[in-house]
Formats: C-alpha cells, structure tokens, sequence
C-alpha cells in the first residue's frame, strides 16, 4: 500500500513531498538533518519513524519514548536508506535524544477511546508536553518543534509558555500539526468531485476541534464545484472525521497511520524550508496575530530556515466560512486560556514548593 502511494507522489506530482523516496527513486540530494521523535513507539510514532527513515533530507533519527523504542529502532535501522537510526527508552536518555535536533516531532500521550472528546486528553497530555519541551528548550533551543499531542488547540499554548519562562520562546519554531484536516479534506472532496487526491489543496483553518477546524472551500484548488449543500456535509465530515476513526477503532485508539502520514508530510515541509527551499507553504496552528483578539490560529504559512517565514492569514472568507470562524473563536479562546493558566499554576505551585524548602518569614507579633 506504501510503495504505491509514494509511486503515486513519484510520478503524478514529483515536487510535491521530494523528500519521501524510496532509494532507487532517490532523485532529491541528501541533505544531513537531525530528526528527533518523542513518543516513538506508539501507533503514531512507529509508522512516522518508518516515513522519516525513508526521507532523503534527514541523516539522523533519533527515537525516544518511554518503552519499546530499542525494538523499533533496530528494525528500522535495517532498512536501505541513509538516515542512522537510534532508540532512546526512558526519562534519563531524553536529552541525549534530543541533542543537536534540527526538528523534534512529538506524539507523546494518550488518545481518546470513543465517548472522550480531544478536551478529556488534557490532564494526561499537558504534563507530557510540558516536560518534553522543558527539555527541548535546554537540550535544542533551535529546533523546530511539531506537536501532534492533544488537545492541540490547548498544548501549544502550553509549549509556548514552557519556552517563554525559559527564555527560549521564538514563536517562528512551534508548531501544533494540523495536517490531518488538510489531508483528510483534500481526499473527501477529490472522491466527491473526481479530481485525483493528489491535485486537491483545501485549506483549513483554526484550531483542531469540531467546534474550531474551519474547511475553507472557497479557496480550494482546483476551483471546487460542489453544492452549498454538500459543502455543509463536507465540512461536517472533516469536523467529525477523527471521531470517526475512533468509533471505528473501538476503542483501540485513534488515528495513527493518516496521522503518521501527515505528520511526516509536514515535517517534510519544515526541512524542505530548513534546506532552503523557497515558497514552500504548509498549515499549522501557530502563535499568531491574524485574527483579532485571539493568541493562536491555523493558516497556511510560508517556512523557511528558522521556521515561519511568513503568515499568509485567513485570507478572504464567504459567508459560510466567516460564520463557522465567528463560533469558533470562544472555543478556541477558552482552550488557549486553559493551556496558558495551567502553565502558570503548575510554575507558581513549582516556584511555590521551592520556596516552601525554606524558612517562612512571619510577622512579629
Ligand atoms: N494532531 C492530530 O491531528 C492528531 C491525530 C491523531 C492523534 N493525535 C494525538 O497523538 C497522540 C498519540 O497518539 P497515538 O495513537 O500514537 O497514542 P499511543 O498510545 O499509541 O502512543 C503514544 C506513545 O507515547 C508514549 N509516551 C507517553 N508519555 C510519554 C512521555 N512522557 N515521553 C515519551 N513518550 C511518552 C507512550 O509510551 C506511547 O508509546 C494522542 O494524544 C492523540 O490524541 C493527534
Ligand atoms: O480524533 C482524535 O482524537 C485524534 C486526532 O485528533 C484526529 O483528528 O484523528
């Protein structure tokens, strides 16, 4: 199935993932990056590392997780291409896996089991970003940094925090991976229209909830020419789709291989812009000022060699669009507030006990 998914990225649309080649279509020039996953021996991380290891623009891989990645780095290090696997179990290798990384992906935490919303993820996954980009920011202050981890729309604010109280915060360099609505709406509407998937570009934008991802139709490439009625199915769809796996899944999980496939589409981006690519365009949700009164937002952006080159904003909306981004905003803002103020907790209750180690001053009475 993999082989001819990427014959398909070879000879229907060449340019577009030119990292992603198996060797005897290596056509790109090797170039010596340094990729770092933490969570890789989940059902994300695994086919992501299996992606990565086959991309000709990284020579370095590196595999972190808490358990089993010895395994999986062994049995990736045997496939024929050049990028040099390592694995990395357990709290004290983090920083050695992450040293010198050019770009750290993070799959790290707990997916839903049906019933849950992405909302119910955060008092596991908070802690887990938290502390994985603490040390992100000691060991690799440069990197580029993807999370898949959810609630995306309230962990990244929590990295952003994490980097600030550190003085490491370059909102250039952190990145929510967004890519699964992209891709998941340019499949629906190729199936819809006709058109091959390969050709389709739909944005979306917002954040990555039912309530915040925002299908943007009007701006599809080619021109989509589908009823008001079915765009409403269609965005409903997108809104819905990760539940849909969930449901189907059963309660084994949710999305993996979509997701390990967009999440190495994206990566390929940033080291596409790493190697100096120009106009390379991806969407993410990013720290951002292009709409109003509102911290975080999803858009497509321009990379480059220190991350967002620049933010191409919302762009014009129709009616429709501009209407569902109206509803999303009050979530999106409460979900950046959560992230945020849990952030400061957890660093006031930090300094707090730190403090508490010490003699307490009391008023002479
Ligand atoms: N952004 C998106 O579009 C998107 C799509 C799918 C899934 N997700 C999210 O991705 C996350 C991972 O999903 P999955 O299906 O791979 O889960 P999984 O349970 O299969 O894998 C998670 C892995 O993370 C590891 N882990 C947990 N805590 C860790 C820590 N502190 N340090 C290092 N590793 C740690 C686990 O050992 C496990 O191997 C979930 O939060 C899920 O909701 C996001
Ligand atoms: O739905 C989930 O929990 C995983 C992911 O966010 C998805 O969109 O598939």
């Amino acid at each position: 199935m993999i082989i001819s998914a990427f014959t398909k990225f070879r000879t229907s649309k060449p340019t577009q993932i030119p990292g992603l080649c198996f060797r005897t279509f290596n056509t790109s020039p090797q170039n010596n990056f340094h990729v770092a996953v933490l969570g890789a021996s989940g059902g994300i991380g695994q086919p992501l590392g299996m992606l990565l290891k086959v991309n000709r623009l990284i020579s370095k891989l590196t595999l972190y997780d808490l358990q089993h990645t010895m395994g999986v780095a062994a049995d990736l290090s045997h496939i024929e291409t050049p990028a040099k696997v390592k694995g990395f179990v357990g709290k004290d290798k983090l920083c050695e896996a992450i040293e010198c990384a050019n770009i750290v992906v993070i799959p790290a935490g707990l997916p839903r089991k049906p019933g849950m919303t992405r909302d119910d993820l955060f008092n596991k996954n908070a802690s887990v970003v938290r502390d994985l980009v603490a040390c992100v920011a000691d060991t690799a202050p440069k990197a580029l940094i993807g999370i898949i981890t959810n609630p995306i729309n309230a962990v990244i604010p929590i990295a952003c925090e994490v980097l600030k109280k550190k003085c490491k915060l370059d909102p250039r360099r952190v990145f929510g991976i967004t890519t699964l609505d992209i891709v998941r709406a340019n499949t629906f509407v190729a199936s819809l229209s006709g058109v091959s998937p390969l050709e389709v570009n739909v944005p979306v934008i917002g954040g990555h909830s039912p309530e915040t991802i925002i299908p943007v139709f009007s701006r599809a490439t080619p021109g989509v020419k589908v009823s008001e009625d079915k765009v409403k199915t269609l965005t409903k769809r997108i809104k819905e789709a990760g539940t849909e796996v969930v449901k189907a899944k059963a309660g084994t999980g949710s999305a993996t291989l979509s997701m390990a496939y967009a999440a190495a589409r994206f990566t390929n981006s940033l080291l596409r812009g790493l190697a100096g690519e120009k106009n390379v365009v991806e969407s993410s949700y990013v720290q951002s000022d292009v709409v109003c009164d509102i911290s975080y937002f999803a858009t497509p952006l321009v990379l480059g060699k220190n991350g967002i080159e620049k933010n191409l904003g919302v762009g014009k909306l129709n009616k429709f669009e501009e209407d569902l981004v109206r509803k999303a905003l009050p979530v999106l803002k409460k979900n950046i507030a959560t992230g945020c103020k849990s952030e400061s907790r957890y660093w006031f209750r930090h300094t707090f006990n730190g403090l508490r180690c010490r003699k307490i001053y009391k008023f002479p009475s």
